[in-house]
């Protein structure tokens, strides 16, 4: 398997930008530190503030876009296509907001056209551009599925989201390989039952 294969967010290549992190960051790291009961000044940990702040930035960059705006580009030549378009199993990361721990999923994001197509990447950035943030991931289903349809203005948007949370998986309940399933319906597929059994299908549900 290539490298890239293991990319699951876009343009992950190039490293960071090695942000500078101001000091009550990386004190508030420090305290978490103590508080798990290691020493934040022995040599292995001395750089672990900054780094974790940096980690931090990447997890939530999601906060410094509009992912709505990976929608503004369209296209209207597609030869009268009148079909399902699906992005289908797009992996992702995302970090629940009750615990601060990784969610790590796949999501299939599918819209009937009305007459417009979008770049298929750009369902991807709107997914990570919601999911680079404090979730739950009933709202990311939600919102992803929102954007799309107030954006693309498309007859039906399916979005349907499986992924595993760590809060539950290594700590708490401690239950490994539970996945949560979360999807929302909107224009033909919510009102259409053939319509959301045939894009169901598509998915592999
Ligand atoms: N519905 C939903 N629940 C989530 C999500 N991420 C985490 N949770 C749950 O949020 C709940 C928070 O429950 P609390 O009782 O406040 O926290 P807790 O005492 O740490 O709960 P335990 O995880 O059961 O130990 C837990 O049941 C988590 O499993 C999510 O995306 N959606
Ligand atoms: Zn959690």
């Amino acid at each position: 398997m290539a490298d890239s294969d293991h990319l699951s967010d876009g343009d992950l290549v190039a490293p960071a930008p090695k942000i500078d992190v101001p000091a009550d960051v990386q004190d508030a790291v420090r305290t978490l530190i103590r508080w798990a009961g290691d020493d934040p000044s022995r040599e292995g940990l001395a750089d672990t503030p900054l780094r974790v702040a940096r980690a931090w930035k990447e997890y939530a960059r999601g906060y410094e876009e509009d992912p709505a705006h990976h929608l503004s580009r369209t296209f209207d030549e597609v030869g009268g296509y009148d079909e399902i378009v699906l992005l289908k199993d797009i992996p992702f990361q995302s970090h629940c907001e009750h615990h601060l721990a990784p969610i790590i999923g796949k999501a299939s994001i599918a819209y009937l056209p009305q007459d417009r197509v979008v770049g298929i990447s750009k369902l991807a950035r709107v997914l990570h551009g919601f999911a680079r943030r404090l979730q739950v991931q009933e709202r990311l289903t939600a919102q992803v599925a929102d954007c799309v349809w107030e954006h693309l203005k498309p007859q039906g948007v399916a979005v349907v989201i499986e992924a595993s949370h760590a809060c539950m998986t290594a700590r708490g309940v401690n239950t490994p390989g539970v996945m949560m399933t979360t999807s929302r319906m909107m224009g033909v597929f919510r009102q259409d039952e053939r319509s959301r059994r045939e894009v169901l299908a598509l998915m592999g549900y």
